[in-house]
């Protein structure tokens, strides 16, 4: 089984709008969805409609907790979440006219450091029943910038694959724990080593860096030119055909969840790579997050070019 560990689980509202996005003036919203969102949720609902089994677990709270369960249990997606004091979050994506996407992140209710630790025990029962966890997204304030630390600690001391998705500090912390993949898009490998990384060269040369000071797998997703993988079998890339993209946010969450199905499944690299890179492209193809349709993942994969070039 697989555990998606999602620490700021949000309610995501997608308002698409006729016009140009434009500040100062009222905004009418032509339509709305609400869907189970927090980068982690994402990551589930993609392993469900990969086929694999599926558990998602981390902090919900009040009235938007308690709907983001519903929503995830109408999906199929199992969830045992620790509940909290404070209102889970709602974040907005704003889709106009121009075909621009402009977010609006909240940061989460505070959690306290007696719910950290009901979350930490929570997670020891749950290590036991999994092989591949994935920890995806923000925290919310009140849980320590090492929180992924101390969780890749636990799941490696069980013998899980632990995959680390997330950004600023809870990704330079989370790091120094060695968890078995991480997936930097290209702001996010640049916080990581503190310094630019402009070209594809500088971009693989800090990848090479991170995996040599022992995280196995490094995978750099590269928006609409795919991705790159830096690993003990070597260095891939992997370019996604040409898509009609429709809406792109959630794409480096789809890759994560194809990439932790492609683990399950025993996939080697090159296999894991083409699979995770159809998946993130079919995704940008719908207007809903972590969601794709098979028929588009299927002709993808057909089409993704993957290249060993190390
Ligand atoms: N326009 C696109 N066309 C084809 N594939 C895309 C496109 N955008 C994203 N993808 C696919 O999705 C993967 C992840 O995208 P990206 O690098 O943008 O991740 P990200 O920055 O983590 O995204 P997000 O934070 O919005 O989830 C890419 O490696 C690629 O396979
Ligand atoms: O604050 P986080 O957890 O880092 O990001 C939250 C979020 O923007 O990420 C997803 C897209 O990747 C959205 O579903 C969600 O609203």
């Amino acid at each position: 089984m697989i555990l998606t560990v999602t620490l700021n689980v949000a309610v995501d509202k997608a308002y698409v709008i006729e016009g140009p996005l434009q500040a100062g003036e009222v905004m009418r919203v032509k339509t709305c969805s609400n869907t189970a969102g927090g980068k982690g949720l994402n990551v589930s609902k993609v392993i469900g409609l990969c086929g694999e089994e599926v558990l998602a677990t981390g902090f919900t709270g009040g009235f938007n907790g308690a709907y983001v369960e519903k929503l995830l249990t109408e999906k199929g997606i199992p969830n045992e979440f620790v509940h909290v004091k404070g209102e889970t979050r709602s974040c907005i994506n704003i889709l106009d006219g121009d075909g621009k996407s402009t977010e609006f992140l909240e940061p989460g209710a505070p959690v306290t450091a007696e719910e950290e630790a009901a979350f930490l025990r929570k997670f020891e029962t749950l290590l036991p029943k999994c092989s591949v966890v994935t920890m995806s997204g923000s925290a919310p304030k009140g849980l320590p910038a090492d929180i992924y630390g101390k969780l890749i600690a636990m799941g490696k001391k069980a013998g899980v694959k632990m995959i680390l998705d997330t950004s600023g500090q809870y990704l330079i912390e989370g790091v120094k724990a060695k968890p078995f993949l991480i997936k930097p898009n290209h702001d996010e490998i640049a916080q990581l080593l503190g310094r630019p990384a402009e070209t594809m060269e500088e971009m693989l040369e800090s990848a090479k860096e991170l995996h040599r000071s022992g995280i196995p797998y490094v995978v750099i997703s590269l928006g609409a030119d795919g991705a790159a993988v830096v690993c003990g079998e070597g260095v891939y890339t992997a370019r996604p055909p040409k898509i009609q993209a429709v809406n792109t946010v959630g794409c480096g969450d789809s890759m994560v969840g194809a990439m932790a199905a492609a683990l399950e499944r025993g996939y080697g690299v090159e296999e894991m790579l083409r699979y995770a890179v159809a998946v993130s492209s079919a995704n940008a193809m719908n207007l809903e997050t972590g969601y794709f349709r098979q028929e588009d993942m299927e002709e993808n994969l057909k089409q993704v070019i993957v290249e060993k070039i190390g």
